[in-house]
């Protein structure tokens, strides 16, 4: 890709994991609201590609935006018990500004970091603990109606909502990635709902990779590996995006501990 893709909250777990793996295949514009130390910068970011601003910024994000190709918008508060006051104003408010800047400045894609939590209603107790095991084939793919289990839910459904709005309203093509439970190296330890949500470093910067080069309309996937243990469903994520997970957290113990592959013997 030839045009700039714009990264917020590139500072973050899941913006350095993006920025691990495929951080040398695009022209980069950063934005973060805290000034990124130079570990976390690609070789080829200059300076001026990064922007130190709050996305609630409007001037700064519109210059952010301009003569951008895509987002991959990030930033925000990611905490499940995040108050009310701080999901309207970082996850919904500044959803609003990035996307309604995005629109206007003619951007093609956008990718919006949504979560398991726009649809923790689901997981009610006649469900779990069975729904966390790979036994149990309920399964959820992205055309529910979201169903959040907290505020920090509640704001990441209206960033799919926002998404559709501007979709619909501009053409802009948007898709909304439920991420599950980015961890590094391992799944969560010790943790069934963690391990049936895993989404590895390699398989999130594939994912978000493929979010930038495939072509779709408005989408809703689950970002997650490709886990034995799961109840979301990436079929719609491999059919639209191209996506391909190499991980699997039954490659793992509970404990997080890998599971030796059986060493190659002589035996016929
Ligand atoms: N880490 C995970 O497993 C999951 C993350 N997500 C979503 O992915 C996104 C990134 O999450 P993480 O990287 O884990 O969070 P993080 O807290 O590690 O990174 C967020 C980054 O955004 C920046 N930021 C926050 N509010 C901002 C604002 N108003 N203006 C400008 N920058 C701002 C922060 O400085 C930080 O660098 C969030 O939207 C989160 O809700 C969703 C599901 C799971
Ligand atoms: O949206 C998010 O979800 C993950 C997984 O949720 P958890 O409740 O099982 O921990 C969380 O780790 C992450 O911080 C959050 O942004």
């Amino acid at each position: 890709m030839d045009d700039p893709v714009l990264l917020t909250g590139a500072g973050g777990r899941v913006g350095q994991a993006i920025l691990d793996g495929i951080g040398e295949e695009y022209d980069w514009r950063l934005l973060d609201r805290e000034p990124l130390p130079a570990a976390k910068v690609p070789d080829r970011v200059t300076d001026a590609d990064q922007y130190v601003a709050d996305i609630t910024d409007e001037r700064a994000v519109r210059e952010a935006v301009r003569g951008v190709n895509a987002v991959i918008h990030l930033a925000g508060d990611p905490r499940k018990t995040a108050p009310w006051d701080s999901v309207l104003r970082n996850n919904i408010d500044g959803t609003q500004v990035v996307m309604r800047a995005a629109a206007e400045a003619g951007v093609e894609k956008f990718a919006f970091a949504s979560s398991n939590h726009a649809v923790g209603g689901y997981e009610t107790d006649d469900r779990t603990p069975d729904l966390y095991r790979p036994d149990d084939d309920y399964r959820l793919d992205g055309d529910e109606l979201p169903r959040p289990g907290n505020l920090y839910g509640v704001s990441k459904a209206t960033g799919e909502f926002l998404g559709r709005y501007y979709h619909d309203e501009t053409g802009m093509s948007v898709v909304c990635v439920r991420i599950g439970n980015l961890t590094k190296d391992h799944p969560p330890r010790e943790y069934e709902r963690g391990q049936a949500m895993w989404l590895s470093h390699g398989d999130c910067a594939h994912l978000f990779d493929r979010c930038l080069r495939a072509d779709y309309g408005f989408e809703i996937v689950y970002g997650i590996s490709d886990n034995d243990r799961k109840y979301y469903s990436i079929d719609r994520a491999r059919e639209v995006l191209g996506y391909d997970p190499q991980d699997n957290s039954a490659n793992y113990t509970f404990e997080g501990e890998p599971i030796a592959e059986d060493p190659p013997t002589d035996e016929p």
